[in-house]
């Protein structure tokens, strides 16, 4: 049941769709506030931004767009989300919307109970988002905005494209999209096109009839059949060849496609989501990636930033790692020492998150003493001569300096002054810093 506080606040110019939202609303307990005309609700979710917990606003309005209602309005500190109602005509603009940070979008005409469901998911993928603990993948803003991304893309069946790194995390990114989406009990198929020769691919992925090809004894059902109404996760699409990119753009297309050798058609049910770690968009390049299907897979797009310029990660992702590999093995590891944190700080991380969990897996089992030291996560560089683990003073200066500002400005909930006043340098200096270390942006972005 919803709590009795809920106030929806609708912005509708029909009168009939919006009378009958509001009754339907307001009968499954909802309080609901109904603006006509953009500006109004301009001006009116402006002085009550606070007090709604969600705001569904059609995109086509008789005095200014949907969109400009949003973009006003998510000029606020405190802006409710966000879910939209479109004609068939207007999805690219919802889609703008959703990547603009709007929860949803429903096409009209729409049945009122799937309605109603959206709305409830809306409201939740807003209070997980807000709720401080509730991410899953990191600690950084970075990886959290990718999150919330995931959060708001589950909702949809659009091809999610997603690119990062080698290492980066897109795999986990593509099962946590599918955990969180309504297919979340259904299967999750992924393929790494990169894996299979290229001669094998079509079959494993589309499949093939008995017959097809010399040693083809029986029909085989491909990665496409099997992922039924789950997820089909492309891993490296930039590899796929030529010729099965044609295929895959005809079964987006045609929702359908033939196993190899087969004459009837095969219903495709399964969400498709990709990866690549290369830049698909250079078309035309050595990599040759049709651009007619990169627009199709890349409607839903979401970028997971490489593990270096988020090193708020790396501290937790060491943590969990270590447990993992403890809960998997006898180890009397009690943790990292402080020496062993700070050279993780300062190392590029070139395989990500990966070349993380490799190295903390290896210091776990080699380790010989009870606190995890840098030569244990680093031995390359502790083989060198003279021993130790040695990286250059400025940057082992750098990443003390960083996370000095990192934690003035947590403390200080981004306020540059205050926490220029904490680590006794001027705002000047302080924002140099700032800026020279990515942390600029990410500070303008979050306030
Ligand atoms: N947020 C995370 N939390 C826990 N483990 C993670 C996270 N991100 C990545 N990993 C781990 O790092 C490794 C690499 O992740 P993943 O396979 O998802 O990366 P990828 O970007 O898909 O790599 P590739 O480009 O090689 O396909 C995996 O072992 C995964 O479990």
């Amino acid at each position: 049941m919803l709590p009795d506080r809920a106030r929806i606040g609708l912005v509708e110019d029909d009168l009939v769709m919006g009378g009958s939202i509001v009754q339907r609303l307001e009968l499954e307990g909802w309080r609901v506030t109904w603006w006509q005309s953009g500006c109004e609700a301009i001006s009116e979710i402006a002085g009550e931004s606070d007090s709604l917990d969600l705001v569904i606003c059609d995109v086509c309005l008789p005095d200014v767009s949907g969109e400009v209602v949003f973009n006003e309005l998510a000029k606020l500190p405190n802006i409710p989300p966000f879910m939209f109602v479109t004609g068939h005509g207007e999805i690219d603009q919802a889609v703008r919307l959703m990547r603009s940070g709007a929860v949803d979008f429903m096409t009209k005409p729409f049945a009122m109970d799937e309605f109603l469901r959206r709305i409830d998911a809306g409201r939740r993928t807003m209070q997980s988002q807000l709720r401080l603990n509730g991410y899953c993948l990191g600690e950084s803003a970075g990886i959290q905005r990718a999150e919330d991304l995931l959060h708001r893309y589950a909702a949809h069946d659009l091809p999610v494209l997603i690119t990062g790194e080698t290492g980066s995390g897109k795999e986990v990114a593509a099962r946590l999209l599918h955990q969180i989406s309504s297919r979340g009990t259904e299967p999750f198929i992924a393929v790494n096109c990169a894996a299979i020769p290229a001669e094998l691919l079509e079959s494993e992925i589309f499949g093939h009839e008995k017959g097809a090809f010399t040693g083809a004894q029986a029909r085989h059902l491909g990665y496409a059949e099997r992922a039924g109404k789950g997820t089909l996760f492309l891993d490296e699409i930039g590899d796929m060849p030529l010729p099965l990119q044609a295929k895959l753009l005809r079964l987006i297309e045609d929702g359908s496609f033939h196993r190899v050798g087969g004459e009837t058609p095969v219903v495709f049910r399964a969400r498709i989501v990709t990866a690549t770690h290369r830049d698909l968009a250079q078309r035309g390049g050595p990599t040759g990636f049709r651009e007619d299907l990169y627009f199709r897979l890349a409607v839903l797009p979401i970028h997971i930033p490489p593990l270096r310029e988020r090193s708020e990660d790396i501290d937790w992702l060491m943590d969990r790692f270590l447990q993992n590999a403890a809960a998997r093995s006898d180890t009397c590891i009690r943790g990292f020492s402080a020496l062993a944190r700070e050279a993780a700080l300062v190392h590029p991380w070139p395989g990500n998150v990966r070349e993380l969990r490799n190295r903390v897996d290896r210091a776990v089992a080699l380790a010989t003493n009870e606190w995890i030291m840098p030569g244990d996560l680093f031995p390359e560089h502790a083989s060198k001569p003279g021993g130790a683990a040695f990286v250059p003073l400025a940057d082992v200066r750098d990443a003390a300096e960083r996370r000095q500002i990192e934690r003035a400005l947590e403390e200080t909930g981004g306020q540059i002054a205050k926490a220029a006043a904490l680590l006794s340098i001027s705002r000047t200096t302080l924002w140099e810093k700032m800026t020279r270390f990515g942390l600029a942006e990410r500070v303008r972005s979050e306030t």
